[in-house]
């Protein structure tokens, strides 16, 4: 498969665009006319620069306002393009993009337009070069690919063909079958593209909130299963236009871009075998039935703080590392693993962030392929050595440079606790157990700009999707939290984005240096008995605002008896369609760290409504900056 990606997808200088996208692997960009008109090298400069970068131009585009165009325009248009071949021919490329007429001055008319193009064709033709037309959502004329399609097909020309453009076909909503009966030789080049869901203008949409497909809400696989299915067999060329990655990191944007079609092309060839595009083979997107294990890294201050905590918590100590100074603390089906080892990752990862959890095993069907799969799609390996009789994990690096580690039942991987760990005998009558039973979900936080980064990371390894965006209200501003989940809530993490560093998300991520998991929810099957045994193990739960609980009685319907019960310990409360929520949360650790305690019954979302409550309250007990602990 040929992959290629619009100039106007990155930001940064041209030289500095051309280098990450040569780096993220792809083998074509399109020239976006208006980055090449700012750029102070020649024509010949520019060809040389992208071939030296290992590059092709995939395209030169767009050319605007050409077809139906009245006298004088319609000579001068021929003009122009002309003119554009000459540049052409000295950037190095063959094909052209014309974009539907949107001048208000523009006549109509199927024939006139196939007029125009079939002369441009043996202008073209001249010159050994091709001319693609794309309808463009909010042409004048012509918005519909099947238009323009038309217009190709009577246009009659070898050298003028027609661009997809998914943005355009799928922000319309265009029966997706009308491509299928296009001839793939007809189709000079696709272009693609996601956006998430919005109603709004569709050329504002367009030019401000496309994104990496996969990134966003549009049917993209079935678009570009559609286009396969015609035989096409060119670039897969994305273009995008984005305000965030204007100003995101050129190497980040890129590596995203080259993932998403990775990902895409995987779904295509399975939706759509026999297509002719070739698609590397890789192991199917691996299928999770829960997190194994949250590791903390700490160092000797907060190893006692946070064994102190564990315990509060009701978790036990139960192994010990055969060799490394880590403890393994169990309750339920739940393992936490502190590690306070004076090398390797978990130190470095301590002493860059603080003590934090910045490691976790995700229990999948076969990790050795889960683990393939992750670096077909570019994710950074991750090896640490082992000592005799230890296991090599299958890992990756993952959100703030953390760990995600893969583990199965199938391998030897199965026993790592047994095979790593020695148990840690005879405590008798020490019961924790406050009833915890599994992790229900991890919250990671980032910064606003990296949450489409991780969404893709996250949706394009694992058998997961994600939830439309939430606006979590912090007083200080707001944090846009998105779900990445399993249909059977096996595997539950929510993304925060920071946008500013005051909300609690922000303060996190500015005072640990960097993204991270900042809370874990464990799940409980009866909160009110576990609040009790927590609090006779001496745990504090965050404390709710009284004005909180008279606000649910009466928005739910409450017996104000249970409201009671749950103002006594400070439990919040949600209910959907499914069924009842209800949470409870420790005070903050550290920088702004903490757990969260839920029970559902059938819910399935997160306590959303409830967040600028619990916020204030974190906030509340959050120790004013530059205070001693
Ligand atoms: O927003 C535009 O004008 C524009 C230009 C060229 C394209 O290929 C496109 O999809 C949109
Ligand atoms: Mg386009």
């Amino acid at each position: 498969m040929k992959t290629s990606i619009a100039t106007v997808s990155i930001s940064g200088e041209f030289e500095e665009k051309l280098a990450a996208i040569a780096r993220a692997g792809f083998d074509a960009v399109e020239i976006f006319e208006n980055d090449f008109l700012a750029f102070d090298r020649s024509p010949a400069e520019v060809g040389q620069m992208v071939r030296d970068h290992g590059l092709a131009v995939s395209l030169f585009q767009p050319f605007r306002d050409f077809e139906g165009m009245p006298e004088p325009f319609r000579s001068r248009n021929f003009d122009r393009a002309e003119r554009k071949f000459d540049l052409m021919a000295e950037l190095g490329t063959d094909m052209m993009l014309i974009c539907s007429n949107t001048s208000p001055v523009s006549l109509g008319g199927v024939d006139r337009a196939a007029e125009d193009f079939h002369a441009l064709g043996e202008r073209a033709a001249r010159r050994g070069l091709k001319v693609g037309y794309e309808a463009l959502a909010w042409g004048r004329h012509i918005h519909d690919h099947r238009d323009a399609w038309e217009i190709v097909r009577r246009a009659d020309h070898p050298n003028i063909g027609l661009i997809l453009d998914s943005f355009h076909t799928l922000s319309r909503k265009i029966d997706l079958n009308s491509i299928r009966t296009i001839p793939g030789d007809r189709i000079f080049i696709v272009q693609l593209a996601d956006a998430p869901l919005i109603e709004m203008d569709l050329l504002y949409w367009s030019r401000h909130f496309r994104n990496m497909p996969g990134e966003g809400d549009l049917p993209v696989v079935a678009f570009m299963a559609a286009v396969a299915a015609t035989g096409y067999n060119g670039y897969l060329s994305l273009e995008i236009f984005n305000d965030q990655f204007r100003g995101g990191s050129p190497d980040a944007i890129s590596k995203d871009g080259r993932r998403s079609l990775v990902n895409l092309m995987d779904q295509v060839a399975r939706a759509e075998p026999g297509i002719r595009i070739p698609v590397p083979a890789m192991p199917d997107r691996a299928k999770v039935s829960g997190v194994s294990f949250i590791e903390f890294a700490a160092g000797d201050a907060e190893e006692r703080e946070l064994e102190a905590l564990f315990g509060v918590l009701g978790f036990d100590a139960v192994a010990r590392h055969r060799s490394k100074a880590v403890t393994l603390y169990r309750q339920g089906e739940i393992n936490l693993i502190l590690n306070r080892e004076e090398k390797g990752f978990a130190n470095a990862s301590y002493l860059v962030h603080g003590a934090n959890a910045y490691a976790f095993g995700l229990m999948v069907d076969d990790a050795a392929l889960a683990h393939a799969r992750a670096l077909k799609l570019g994710a950074e390996d991750f090896r640490q050595s082992v000592g005799p009789g230890e296991l090599q994990v299958p890992a990756i690096r993952g959100v703030g440079g953390g760990i995600v580690y893969f583990l199965d039942q199938k391998s030897d991987l199965a026993r790592i606790f047994d095979v790593e760990f020695v148990k840690i005998e005879g405590r008798p009558g020490v019961d924790a157990d406050v009833g915890l039973t599994r992790i229900d979900h991890l919250a990671q936080t980032t910064r606003y700009d990296e949450m489409l980064t991780w969404l893709l990371f996250y949706t394009s390894q694992l058998d997961a999707d994600k939830t439309p965006v939430v606006d979590i209200v912090d007083p200080a501003g707001l944090v846009r939290s998105q779900v990445v989940e399993t249909r059977d809530g096996r595997l539950r993490i929510t993304l925060n984005g920071a946008e500013n560093r005051n909300t609690l998300a922000g303060r996190f991520i500015a005072e640990t240096f960097g993204s991270g998991i900042q809370h874990i929810a464990f799940e409980t099957n009866d909160i009110f008995a576990t609040a009790a045994a927590l609090a006779a193990r001496g745990f504090n739960a965050l404390t709710i605002s009284p004005n909180y609980y008279d606000d649910i009685e009466a928005r739910f319907g409450l017996d104000p008896q249970v409201v009671e019960r749950m103002k006594l310990a400070n439990i919040l409360y949600d209910r959907d369609d499914a069924g009842e929520y209800f949470q409870l949360y420790s005070p903050t650790y550290g920088e702004g760290f903490f757990f969260e305690i839920v029970e559902r019954r059938g819910y399935r979302g997160y306590g959303a409504p409830n967040a600028i409550f619990r916020i204030a309250a974190l906030k509340r007990h959050l120790r004013p900056k530059g205070m001693p602990r």
